[in-house]
């Protein structure tokens, strides 16, 4: 949907640059968790004997078994951050084992709800060795990135080395121990701006920022191996990843929150003062940049449909993961403040470098090949799942 509208709110701009920092989390002092090399085989204190009552009676084994009705193991790197953890419940939930590897650098001990943690970094070619010594893994679900547009902008060499570099890693460590069959995280800035709308799995590939490039680069790699090594893999073009858990149980907590719709939801609970809008003279209706905003419940059950995919011996494969409609900061603008019946102040700004006018996707590959339908498809949805989740934080607080 893509409407054109004049952003007549009543209230002032704020003038404002300074955003405080986001609140702690709900639970600020995260768990202890294992060092990479030593006790990998035993179960954090998030083993389900150690959850409070709500969250034990989150993770029901056994229950929409998806995988040919086995069990797998599965490994989830970057299953600590926003989208991994809530694969993390996904899995457990389905009736999988779940091993998360993820260096906190970004996540949060404290959100993986199931499983087992092990802390480590993918720069850690040991520690990736005894990892995958310890555990025979069915298959590797790959989250762990660098994930900023803008950052990558000022720091592209960091950027290669963590979602380039440490990816060979995994997959050289992958393809050492035999495990092949990898799901990787990509997303739609590996098209850049778009040539045609909606964006398909034909449009052209050129992005237009270091993060763009090195998941494209990550996916050429990958393709390289499944023809040296028989990689099998799907990479999933995610659009714009959002809204959480819709039981409360997770939520978006980047520090700092670089994303626009945990901002705005953050002006409307009062933690932030207003919302700046990077850009207003964009060829779009209202001039600011149009999104195609995903919920990561649906991300999750994408991924599930993925695994099934591979394990059925599908080849390795491509999807984009959106909804196909496009809203403008301005509609996210309004749409929250119709969500949260609050305003939400903003500030216009200058364009932000490395960011598309437009990203809409068309998913119908996803939907024919997968039999992926998104649950939460409505922006209603994805901000109320979020407003939920930021009350629930900024009560915590
Ligand atoms: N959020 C989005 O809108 C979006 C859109 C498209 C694609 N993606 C991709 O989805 C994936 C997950 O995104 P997210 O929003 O959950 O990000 P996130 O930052 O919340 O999660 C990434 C996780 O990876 C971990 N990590 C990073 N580098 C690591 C390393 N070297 N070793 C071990 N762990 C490491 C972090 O600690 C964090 O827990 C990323 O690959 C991202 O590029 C996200
Ligand atoms: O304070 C803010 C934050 C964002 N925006 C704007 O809102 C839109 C969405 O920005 P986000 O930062 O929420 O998301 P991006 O579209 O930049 O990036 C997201 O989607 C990309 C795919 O295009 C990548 O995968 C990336 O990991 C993921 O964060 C952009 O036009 C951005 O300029 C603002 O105006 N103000």
């Amino acid at each position: 949907m893509l409407v054109s509208h004049s952003h007549s709110h009543s209230h002032s701009h704020s003038h404002s640059h300074s955003h405080p920092s986001p609140s702690p989390s709900p639970s600020p002092s995260p768990s202890p968790v294992m060092p990479a090399q030593a006790g990998i085989q035993r179960r954090t204190p998030h083993s389900r004997h150690a959850l409070p009552a709500l969250l034990r009676a989150t993770i029901r084994p056994f229950r929409n078994r998806t995988v040919g009705g086995e069990r797998m193991k599965v490994l989830v790197v970057g299953g600590a951050g926003y989208i991994g953890s809530h694969m993390v419940l996904r899995l457990a939930r389905a009736g999988h084992e779940v091993v998360v590897f993820d260096n906190l650098s970004s996540g949060h001990a404290d959100a993986v709800l199931a499983g087992t943690l092990v802390r480590g970094d993918l720069a850690d070619r040991a520690a990736l060795s005894a990892l995958f010594a310890a555990h025979r893994f069915d298959a590797v679900l790959h989250f762990a990135s660098s994930i900023q547009v803008g950052e990558s902008m000022r720091l592209p060499a960091r950027y290669y080395a963590n979602n380039v570099g440490n990816t060979v890693n995994l997959i050289e460590t992958m393809v050492e121990h035999g495990v092949l069959r990898l799901i990787f995280s990509s997303t739609a800035a590996t098209y850049g701006d778009p040539v045609y709308t909606p964006i398909d799995e034909a449009h052209p590939r050129q992005p237009v920022n270091p993060y763009g490039w090195s998941k494209w680069m990550v996916e050429q790699i990958l393709a390289d191996c499944d023809r040296a090594h028989g990689l099998r893999h799907v990479a999933l073009r995610y659009f714009n990843a959002a809204g959480a858990h819709p039981e409360g149980l997770l939520g978006e907590r980047h520090d700092p929150e670089t994303h626009l719709i945990p901002l705005v939801v953050q002006v409307a609970t009062g933690q932030r003062p207003a919302i700046g809008v990077f850009g207003t003279d964009y060829d779009t209706p209202d001039g600011t940049c149009i999104r195609d905003y995903v919920h990561v419940q649906d991300l999750a059950d994408a991924h599930l449909l993925a695994l099934d995919r591979l394990v059925a011996g599908g080849a390795s494969a491509a999807f984009n993961l959106g909804n196909g409609n496009g809203f403008s900061i301005r509609e996210v603008i309004r749409t929250v403040e119709q969500v949260t019946g609050r305003p939400v102040a903003w500030e216009d700004l200058p364009r932000r470098a490395g960011d598309p006018p437009v990203l809409v996707a068309d998913s119908g590959r996803a939907r024919a090949e997968l039999g992926w339908a998104p649950r939460y498809p409505a922006l209603p949805d994805i901000v109320r799942h979020v407003w939920q989740w930021e009350q629930r934080r900024a009560g915590a607080a």
